[in-house]
């Protein structure tokens, strides 16, 4: 009997997403640069209907891994499958296209109007290609996006008017544009004000509600960011995994204390989580002495 690696599998150079199994898959991921390592020994699966959050504090890899997710890099040692193709293998810019990867860094300049720019998710451009005029499907598709991101009030602004946070549920709604079936998020909450994170995060929860197999990844420092439809995370430390899993199981007292090196308390209420710095126990009061 054989134990060798066996033919090739001619599916696997191609960078057209595999209809089944996991979305993503990180086995035993190395990442170093100039010598360092930036991730160690990471490994994670993400399902369709999974909705992972990666914490961790500053420096702790998380955008590396957000990167290596979206195959805008490669791992220096273990296999990272990116809808069930290995990175390695296959064209990453068309794996790419078949992601939602919200950059909340889009160099766009002009005044495009919210439409246009969802528009653009067509083909990952920042302008919008003027020999080709979208669809009345694509259209349709914007307008149903941007609502559910909350945004048909805003539909014909100029992006140079939005707010940040308008900015970020358009970004999201233009990662959607060409179906993807996961979407990366790093840090969509950064620098919202109360209003407008709750609005980013109530729009998150409703369209994972819309599209139940729909997986996605976000970055964040901050467990007060997470939507309440989170269902996994991951909490990285000095490019190590500290905890990983059921979200329950991992966002608890102990995990985020060592995950931030530091004594926090967490709560979760109405499916959101807050976390404080633990207050210290009160000193033991010398009892009368005999
Ligand atoms: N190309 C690189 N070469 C060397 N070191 C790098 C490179 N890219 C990132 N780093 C370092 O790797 C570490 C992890 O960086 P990364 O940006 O992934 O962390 P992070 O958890 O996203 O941090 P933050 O929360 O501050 O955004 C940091 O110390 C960073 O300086």
């Amino acid at each position: 009997m054989s134990t060798g690696p066996g033919p090739a599998d001619p599916a696997d150079h191609s960078a057209a997403p595999a209809e089944h199994g996991p979305l993503l898959r990180a086995r035993d991921v190395d990442v170093v640069r100039d010598g360092r390592h930036l991730l160690r020994s990471i490994s994670l699966t993400v399902e369709p209907g999974e909705h992972w959050a990666v914490l961790g504090p500053n420096g702790a890899g998380k955008s590396t891994l957000l990167a290596l997710l979206g195959a805008l890099t490669h791992p220096t040692r273990g296999e990272v499958r990116v809808l069930g193709r290995r990175l390695g293998r296959v064209d990453v810019r068309e794996l790419r296209s078949h992601l939602g990867h919200v950059n909340p860094r889009h160099p766009l300049r002009s005044p495009l109007s919210v439409r246009e720019v969802v528009l653009t998710g067509v083909s990952g451009s920042i302008e919008p290609d003027r020999n080709r005029p979208p669809t009345a499907d694509q259209l349709a598709h914007a307008d149903a996006l941007i609502e559910t991101l909350g945004m048909t009030r805003r539909s014909t602004a100029a992006w140079t008017t939005l707010s940040q946070g308008e900015r970020g549920r358009t970004l999201i709604a233009r990662a959607l544009m060409p179906r993807p079936r996961l979407l990366l998020l790093d840090e969509p909450a950064t620098g919202l004000d109360l209003t407008a994170r709750e609005q980013l995060l109530a729009s998150l929860d409703d369209l994972r509600r819309h599209h139940p197999g729909l997986a996605s990844v976000l970055v964040t420092h901050h467990l007060e960011e997470l939507p309440a439809s989170t269902t996994h995370a991951l909490l990285l430390r000095e490019g190590a995994c500290v905890g990983t899993g059921p979200v329950d199981e991992v966002l608890t007292t102990d995990l985020v204390s060592a995950c931030f090196d530091h004594p926090v308390r967490i709560n979760r209420e109405d499916g959101r989580w807050a976390a404080r710095a633990a207050r210290p126990a009160p000193a033991a009061t010398a009892g009368p002495r005999a």
